[in-house]
C-alpha cells in the first residue's frame, strides 16, 4: 500500500519526535509542523511509512481527530507519527510506502492500587516482554488505570475498534473481589467468545496453584482485535500467557481473514 505524503514545512526532523498526520489536506486551524495525506487511507497504528528513497520513515503510534475551530468543518481523521530516524522533511508531495511488520500491542493493567502509586505495576510489562519473545511486535503501548468498568469498556473498544491494535491484553480484576470487573465488562464489548482459550488458561493454572478457580478470565475479538484477560500477579500472567503464546499467530492470522488451509500449519 501507498500513500502520498508531504510535510507542511521543510525542515529536519529528529529520530524519537512526535508529530501529527492529517489526512483530508492540511487543518486550518493547526499552525505548527504537520505532515499531511494527499491521497491514501490513514494507516493502521505499529505501520511503518517510508520515502521513496528510503532516507525517511515514521511509525504510526496513535489516532486521534482534529477538531477544527470552525464549526462548519468537519473533524479531520489524524495520527500521531514518531520519526524513526533524522531526516530533512520536504514539502513535495511523494509516494510512500506503508508497511506493517509485526503486530501492534496494548496491555492494560487494572489496578486500584497501581494506579494510585502504591504499587508498581510488573504485570503490564512482564506482558509485553512476554509477547515480544514469542512474536514479532511493531508497536507496545501500555496503560494503567483502576478498576473502573465504564473506563475499561471505552478502552478496550478504542484499542479494538478505533486504534485497530491485533492483541489487547488485560491484567488484574478477573476475581471475586468488590471491585473486580475485568471479565464481564470484556464479555460486554466482544463479539466472538473463545472458550478454548479460557479453558487452556484454566488447565495450565490449575497444574500450580488450586486458586486458579477463582479467575473468571474471558478471551474474545472485536474487530480484527484479539481480547485476552489474565490474572493480575506477574506469576499469574507468566502462567495463562505461556498456555496461549503458541496459539496467538494462528488466532491472528484467522480472525484477519486469511483463507489458507488450516491443515497447512496445524
Ligand atoms: N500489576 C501488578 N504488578 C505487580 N504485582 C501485582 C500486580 N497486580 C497484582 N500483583 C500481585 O498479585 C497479588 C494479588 O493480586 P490482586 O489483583 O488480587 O491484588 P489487589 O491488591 O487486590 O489488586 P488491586 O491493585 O486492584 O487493588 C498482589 O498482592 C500483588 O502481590
Ligand atoms: N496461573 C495462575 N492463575 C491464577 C493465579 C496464579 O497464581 N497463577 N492466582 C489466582 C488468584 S489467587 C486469584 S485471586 C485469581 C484472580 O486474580 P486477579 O483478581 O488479580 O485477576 O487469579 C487466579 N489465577
Amino acid at each position: 500500500m501507498n500513500v502520498i505524503l508531504r510535510s507542511s514545512r521543510e525542515e529536519a526532523v529528529v529520530r524519537d519526535q512526535r508529530l501529527p498526520l492529517f489526512t483530508s489536506g492540511s487543518p486550518k486551524s493547526f499552525a505548527g509542523p504537520c505532515f499531511i495525506i494527499d491521497q491514501g487511507a490513514m494507516p493502521t497504528v505499529g505501520s511503518v511509512l517510508t520515502s521513496p528513497d528510503d532516507a525517511a520513515s515514521v511509525q504510526v503510534v496513535s489516532k486521534f481527530y482534529w477538531a477544527e475551530d470552525s464549526e462548519d468543518l468537519p473533524s479531520i481523521e489524524s495520527c500521531w507519527v514518531r520519526i524513526l530516524k533524522d531526516f530533512h522533511a520536504d514539502s513535495l508531495a511523494l509516494p510512500w510506502t506503508v508497511a506493517k511488520q509485526g503486530y501492534a500491542l496494548a496491555w492494560v493493567t487494572l489496578s486500584d492500587k497501581g494506579y494510585v502509586g502504591a504499587r508498581e505495576d510488573q504485570a503490564g510489562p512482564l506482558i509485553a516482554e512476554l509477547v515480544g519473545g514469542d512474536l514479532s511486535v511493531a508497536l507496545v503501548q501500555g496503560y494503567l488505570i483502576p478498576d473502573d468498568p465504564r473506563r475499561l469498556r471505552s478502552l478496550l473498544v478504542g484499542l479494538a475498534l478505533e486504534q485497530q491494535f491485533d492483541l489487547v491484553l488485560t491484567t488484574g480484576g478477573t476475581g471475586v473481589g468488590p471491585r473486580d470487573i475485568t471479565p464481564e465488562t470484556t464479555l460486554s464489548v466482544i463479539e466472538k467468545r473463545l472458550p478454548g482459550m479460557e479453558t487452556a488458561m484454566l488447565q495450565t493454572a490449575l497444574l500450580k496453584t488450586a486458586h486458579a478457580v477463582i479467575s473468571r478470565a474471558v478471551v474474545g475479538t472485536l474487530g480484527q482485535s484479539l481480547i485476552i484477560n489474565l490474572p493480575g500477579s506477574p506469576k499469574a500472567v507468566r502462567e495463562n500467557l505461556g498456555a496461549l503464546l503458541p496459539a496467538l499467530r494462528h488466532t491472528l492470522a484467522k480472525l484477519q481473514g486469511d483463507q489458507s488451509d488450516c491443515a497447512q500449519v496445524c
